[in-house]
């Protein structure tokens, strides 16, 4: 019995004080622990919308992006969820028919009604933007164009989202936005990161937007656009080219072939045993050919492949005006350019040409990708057919204009070189997003990236509350110890016989 007793006094957490004490100890950290977490516990996640149309010289296309709606205007990443491509052609088609232009839109827009959750379309703003379509267009009948916009505006309206408006951007807002788009998907812009430099090429404009270290904006102010972005300043070169699209170069370097209006016009940029009639009338509307249109000319031509490589590069050259610069230095016709600075992401057109012929990888040498489009240029028209039965015979027969063309204007036009070639990036989507100037233009209608970085908690939520769990056993353990210490001057509750 004794030595029970003197065991008992020897290990104090057989006192019925240390098990109260214990006891509640252990239930205030697990109440501590279970609050932290449950205060800290990420919210459930609910989304936010906004849609985009690219409304483009060739076609239409729809864009809907998804952000976290507690992470609205910060550090919230935001994420193109779906895209729909308008049937039919570009707006500025529509000139004639202006109500179809907003009918083309309404399926893709009914699309966009069923993914976008009904409770967010009247807070989702719907912008339309349209580029060098329109721009030419408005050059050409800016009443026309007013009415295009009129109905286009009038059919979006139908539709429950907050539709912000349609208007044409200038060809810097398209190269800033792509550049924008490009190095905020690829987090560029939140981490101070070099950028990337944008190409992009569309159906009738080309833009070319990159910061370098040799300027400032000084020289050619018009081609500076200035962003304070995350902290971060800034100055961005920028330059659209109107009419130096992919397919209005074409129109271009065949008036240029036919500006004597012969009967046949013998091609290079088209494979050999190509052959169809075409109108002189289509080769010389719009305002970047009808000054090449000749005197007399016949009604009809026959266009007539001759699959020449070098020929076709020499043609395209002759779009090109490389004599003329005020500046210091110049890309073609008089526009000022800096050195280049990479890397690049070229998209849109460069992207689709480049994967058709397999050309994306820039590891191969400038004259190894040269050779290979020689050798595609002088295939057989048929051959060609035979070897891509499932594409639309309108691209299939323009790729080897568009190889040509997008290798003459990064070379010749931009002054890329064997070298610099490989800073290029041939690129359609980063992550989930197509690169393009729709998420830049949406990010900044939305104030999506603010000027200063947002402030961010010193720890993520895990760390936070495993620090906090530590500290509570921490000051538990030293609690104990605290009564431990007290221990001498405990009331004695032995059973040992008082002397009296
Ligand atoms: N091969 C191929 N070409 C395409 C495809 N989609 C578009 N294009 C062509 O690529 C060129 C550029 O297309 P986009 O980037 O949509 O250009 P856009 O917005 O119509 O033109 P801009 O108004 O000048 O910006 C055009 O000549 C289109 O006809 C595709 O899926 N495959």
């Amino acid at each position: 019995m004794s030595a029970q007793r003197e065991m008992k006094e020897k290990n104090p957490w057989q006192t019925p004080v240390m098990i109260i004490i214990t006891v509640i100890g252990v239930i205030a950290i697990v109440a501590l622990v279970t609050v932290a977490v449950l205060q800290n516990r990420p919210l459930l996640q609910k989304y936010k919308y906004g849609i985009v149309l690219d409304a483009g010289s060739s076609h239409t296309a729809l864009y809907i992006y998804e952000w976290p709606a507690e992470k609205d205007n910060n550090t919230g990443r935001v994420e193109q969820t779906h895209s729909c491509k308008v049937k039919g052609p570009g707006i500025s088609s529509y000139a004639s028919a202006p109500l179809e232009a907003g009918e083309s839109l309404r399926a893709c827009m009914q699309e966009a009604e069923k993914l976008v959750p009904g409770k967010r379309h009247h807070e989702t703003p719907l912008y339309l933007g349209a580029t060098a379509g329109m721009r030419l267009l408005n050059i050409e009948n800016s009443s026309a164009s007013d009415k295009v916009f009129q109905a286009v505006g009038d059919a979006l309206q139908k539709f429950p989202f907050s539709y912000q408006g349609a208007r044409i951007l200038s060809g810097q807002e398209e190269g800033a936005f792509g550049w924008v788009t490009v190095n905020y998907l690829d987090d560029r812009l939140k981490q101070g990161l070099e950028t990337t430099g944008a190409l992009d090429l569309g159906g009738a404009s080309t833009q070319i937007s990159f910061v370098s270290n040799n300027y400032d904006g000084s020289e050619s102010p018009r081609n500076s656009v200035t962003f304070r972005l995350y902290g971060n300043d800034y100055n961005l070169y920028t330059h659209s080219f109107l009419c130096y699209g992919k397919d209005q170069a074409l129109k271009m370097t065949l008036a240029q072939m036919a500006k004597e209006g012969p009967a046949t016009v013998f091609d290079p940029c088209f494979h050999p045993g190509y052959t169809a009639t075409k109108n002189y009338s289509i080769l010389y509307d719009g305002p970047c050919v009808s000054d090449r249109k000749p005197q007399a000319a016949l009604a009809t031509f026959t266009h007539t492949g001759k699959g020449n490589f070098l020929q076709c590069q020499e043609a395209v050259k002759s779009v090109f005006n490389f004599t003329y610069c005020k500046y210091s230095r110049c890309s073609f016709n008089g526009v000022f350019q800096p050195l280049l600075q990479g890397p690049f992401g070229a998209f849109s057109a460069y992207y689709f040409v480049m994967n058709f012929l397999n050309l994306t990888d820039t590891s191969i040498p400038l004259e190894t990708v040269k050779d290979s489009l020689k050798r595609y240029c002088a295939t057989p028209w048929n051959q060609i057919m035979l070897l891509h039965p499932d594409v639309k015979l309108k691209y299939l027969a323009e790729y080897c204009f568009s190889g040509t063309y997008i290798l003459t204007l990064l070379t010749e036009g931009y002054n890329f070189t064997s070298k610099s070639y490989s800073d290029i990036k041939f690129i359609k989507k980063i992550k989930s997003s197509d690169a393009g100037w729709t998420l830049g233009y949406m990010l900044n209608l939305t104030n999506m990236i603010p000027a200063e970085n947002p402030d961010s908690p010193p720890l993520p939520h895990v760390g936070y509350v495993s620090i906090l769990s530590v500290i509570a056993v921490l000051l538990f353990i030293l609690f104990i110890l605290f009564i431990l210490s007290l221990r001498p001057l405990w009331p004695r509750c032995s059973k040992q016989p008082q002397i009296v």
